[in-house]
Order: C-alpha cells, then sequence, then structure tokens
C-alpha cells in the first residue's frame, strides 16, 4: 500500500500512529510488542515524535523490545550509529528496559560472529517465532532498504536472518536482517520523502522487475502488511 503526504508532518504522525496501534495490538495479545528500527535521516521526525506527547503515554514501554533492522558496524558512540541516533531522539527518553534494547554492535567480536549472536537474540524474543511485529526501514536514492544494497549477495540470502558483509563502496562492514525475516514481519512501514528519491521510489514501486539494482523491489509491497509512507516530491514520478 502506499500513502502520500503533502505535509511531513502529518506523514510522520500517521507513521507514529501505525506504531502504537500495533504496539498496543501486540501488547495486549502477546504481551510484548517487537519493533526493527531504521537509520538514516527519514525517521528521526518520527522518533521525536514517538517520545513526546500525546504519543509517548500511548505506548508501554516497559513491554517493548527493540532491535535494528540495519547498522553500520560502529561503535555505539560513533556519529555513524544507528543506535546512537535512536537512542538521542528516542530511546533515552522513554522508559524501555536496557536488556530490551539490542544495538547491532559488541567489542571484540567480528561483525560474522555478532550475526550469529544477534540472530539468536531474534530466535528468543520474537513471538511468533521469527515474525517481528513492525519493521520500520527507509530507502536510500539508489533504491536500497536496510542494507540491502545494489548488486550485493545479501539480496540472496535466504538461510540467515542477520548477515553482515563487507560494503566495498562505504569501505565498511554493514550488520542488515535478510530479506525473508522482514517480508515475515507483521507490519513493515517504508518512510521516503524528498525529490531527490523520486526516480528511486518509480523504479521500485513500477519499474520493470530489477531488484538486483533496486533493492527495495524485494519488499513484498503488494501484501497490505507493507506500507509505503511518501511525500509529494518523492512520488513525483508515480
Ligand atoms: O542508513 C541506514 O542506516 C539505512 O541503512 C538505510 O537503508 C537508510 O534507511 C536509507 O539509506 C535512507 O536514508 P535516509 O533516510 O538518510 O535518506
Amino acid at each position: 500500500m502506499i500513502r502520500k503526504f503533502d505535509d511531513l508532518k502529518q506523514l510522520d504522525s500517521e507513521v507514529a500512529q501505525l506504531f502504537v496501534k500495533v504496539a498496543q495490538e501486540a501488547i495486549a495479545k502477546t504481551g510484548r510488542f517487537t519493533v526493527a528500527l531504521t537509520g538514516g535521516s527519514s525517521p528521526i521526525g518520527l522518533y521525536r515524535l514517538l517520545a513526546t506527547p500525546p504519543y509517548r503515554a500511548q505506548v508501554q514501554w516497559e513491554q517493548v523490545y527493540v532491535f535494528w533492522g540495519d547498522e553500520r558496524w560502529v561503535p555505539l558512540d560513533d556519529e555513524r550509529s544507528n543506535a546512537r541516533m535512536a537512542s538521542e531522539t528516542l530511546l533515552a527518553h522513554v522508559p524501555i528496559p536496557k536488556a530490551q534494547v539490542f544495538p547491532m554492535w559488541a567489542d571484540g567480536i567480528s561483525p560474522e560472529e555478532f550475526a550469529r549472536e544477534y540472530e539468536q537474540s531474534l530466535r528468543d524474543h520474537l513471538h511468533p517465532a521469527g515474525c517481528f511485529d513492525l519493521v520500520l526501514l527507509g530507502m536510500g536514492a539508489d533504491g536500497h532498504t536496510a542494507s540491502w544494497f545494489p548488486n550485493t549477495g545479501v539480496l540472496h540470502e535466504y538461510d540467515k536472518w542477520v548477515a553482515a558483509y563487507y560494503l566495498n563502496a562505504q569501505d565498511m562492514y554493514r550488520i542488515t536482517l535478510t530479506v525473508p525475516l522482514i517480508n515475515r514481519a507483521a507490519n513493515v512501514a517504508v518512510v521516503a520523502f524528498g525529490a531527490n528519491k523520486a526516480d528511486a521510489l518509480y523504479e521500485v514501486l513500477q519499474g520493470a522487475r530489477n531488484f538486483e539494482q533496486y533493492p527495495a523491489q524485494l519488499l513484498d509491497t503488494d501484501d497490505a502488511r507493507v506500507t509505503w509512507f511518501v511525500d509529494d516530491a518523492a512520488a513525483g514520478r508515480l
């Protein structure tokens, strides 16, 4: 499903409402809400909104389990860390027990070994098994989402839930949830705004099938569980 907004504040508040609704329903049903956060700049407004009234009080944060969709393999205090950004904008301002926050980083371990451990944490906490209540995503102007970058092997990883790989173009390791895990989520919300995303959004949603070049095509967009929240500028070619 594609939802289009002419106002970014409205877009953020609609995603915040979805977050609250999914959290409330999941907690009522299973006693917990499992969410994968995204990095990049797109979710900053949303995270700040969730940390302030009225949304902050509408989520039972003690029952929330926070994971990430992807991460740069950098320490938590690195300015490129998605976990750091989410902490500053949201997590430091709400009462989530620390043991329920799972950043994609650990000292003294290889990224590959860490990915295996992260998958085990997910196996321990996702109920029903292997199914997030909500995955938040962004999309890059090249059509990537999470750390599914164009022409990388991770686009074909269907065995692991979490993968680590060296991204030559950025000269760093990336950790990412894989295609099958994200596509199993009960809800996926992709936030994309700005004219620089217009070409990629068109290719991803309406272009010829070519997921190697536009990896966000791998999302099950035809499924009602996946919602794109876009602004008029990003939707300019749709
Ligand atoms: O940066 C990250 O951590 C994510 O890997 C990435 O998938 C991001 O969501 C897109 O690159 C969009 O980024 P912007 O929101 O900054 O445009």
